[in-house]
């Protein structure tokens, strides 16, 4: 059931600036950033580089050296001006790799805890959107890990925030475990009104909910872009190790074939994909990945194949990577979709391609991965 936005946060065009510096012994972090106002922020970067220092900084957990923080029209840090409204006046919900939850309140203890006297009354459809409404009285070390993190995200989410903190929230869980709260992380944040910062370093979890990425590196920000232009960006491939060259495409379903099952999606009705067959409703939206190197190029249509996705397609750059210097990296323009494509270079100068070229990327369906 999703949550009625208007009754869900009064300030949906929250949107995060912050600049902050702080030493921590050897580490100094410096990071400059400007958020969107909705969807969901990866904070992607190797382990050391900074991710949980700023996140801390933004709850209000730690103070940094110097700083300003904006949410929304709201300064919740000015160092220059003194200013720096407490952790628990920030309307900030986090939610950590442990639940860290009450030991000796019940669930339903832990989920009212914060929640405001004037909140909107969300507490039922919360609980009912996380499923956890048949563990309301019991006690938090009865909890499988999985049940625990799903309290700890209502907590999180009845404390009325106007920006939620994921650190690593999945971590330490068994895979199916994992999976199964992933894909529920991923349907929540779609459903509610507020913007997210997911931390993780787990290329996969970013890929399945992430919108705007963050990549950071000892304490800097390189790059903060949309997802799939970052993951386009060929001098971004070695630092976004772990992701594999891909593209990650959404679109609305508009057909599923039960006989094959197959599903057909629409990327902004100017071009479709068939891929293997999806439980998601029609007219829903969904996510898919598709690796570069299952990308394969034609210098025009192709019969009698099967390939069953033959996508009109510009070559719009291309490079030669160091570490793999037997392939030429493509980026190809489909209307204003972009695809990677990688191919041996062997091919690219027999079939005389170049910048500019209009070909056709052959993709077979189950090629595509659905998030
Ligand atoms: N209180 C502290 N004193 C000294 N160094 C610290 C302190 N807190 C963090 N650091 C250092 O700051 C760096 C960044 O730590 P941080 O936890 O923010 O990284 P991270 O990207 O979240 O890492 P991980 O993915 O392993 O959780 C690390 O090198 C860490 O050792």
């Amino acid at each position: 059931m999703p949550i009625n936005p208007t009754t869900h946060n009064s300030s949906l065009t929250s949107s995060l600036s912050l600049f902050v510096e702080q030493r921590l012994g050897r580490f100094h972090l410096q990071a400059e950033l400007t958020l969107p106002a909705k969807g969901v922020t990866g904070i992607f970067g190797t382990s050391g580089s900074g991710k949980t220092s700023l996140l801390r900084i933004i709850a209000g957990l730690d103070r940094p050296d110097t700083g300003k923080l904006q949410l929304g029209n709201q300064i919740l840090l000015d160092t220059q001006r003194r200013q720096n409204v407490p952790a628990h006046q920030r309307r900030i919900g986090v939610v950590f790799q442990e639940a860290r939850l009450f030991p000796h309140y019940r669930v339903r203890g832990n989920l009212t805890y914060g929640m405001p006297k004037q909140a909107p009354p969300r507490f039922d459809e919360i609980v009912e959107l996380l499923g956890i409404s048949h563990l309301l009285t019991r006690m938090p070390g009865t909890l499988s890990g999985g049940e625990a993190r799903r309290v700890a995200i209502g907590r999180a989410l009845l404390s009325d925030p106007q920006l939620l903190l994921m650190d690593e929230p999945l971590t330490g869980l068994d895979g199916a475990r994992k999976q199964e709260l992933l894909r529920f992380i991923a349907l929540l944040t779609r459903q509610i009104n507020i913007p997210v910062m997911y931390v993780s370093h787990d290329p996969e979890e970013i890929s399945a909910i992430a919108d705007h990425l963050v990549l950071m590196e000892s304490g800097r920000i390189v790059a903060s872009d949309h997802l799939n232009h970052l993951l386009q960006r060929f001098d971004l491939t070695q630092k976004l190790g772990g992701f594999d060259a891909a593209s990650i495409l959404e679109g609305q379903v508009i057909e599923h074939d039960t006989h094959y099952h197959l599903t057909r999606i629409t990327l902004g009705n100017t071009h479709q994909l068939l891929l293997p067959g999806t439980e998601a409703n029609i007219g829903s939206c969904i996510r898919v990945r598709v690796l570069a190197r299952d990308i394969a190029i034609a210098t025009s249509a192709v019969k009698d194949t099967s390939y069953r996705n033959q996508l009109p397609v510009t070559i719009e750059d291309t490079t030669v990577l160091p570490e793999t210097s037997h392939s030429v990296e493509l980026r190809l323009r489909m209307g204003r979709f972009h695809l990677r494509a990688s191919l041996t270079r062997k091919s690219w100068d027999e079939m005389g391609l170049h910048i500019g070229k209009e070909v056709t990327a052959l993709i077979r369906s189950v090629s595509f991965n659905p998030l």
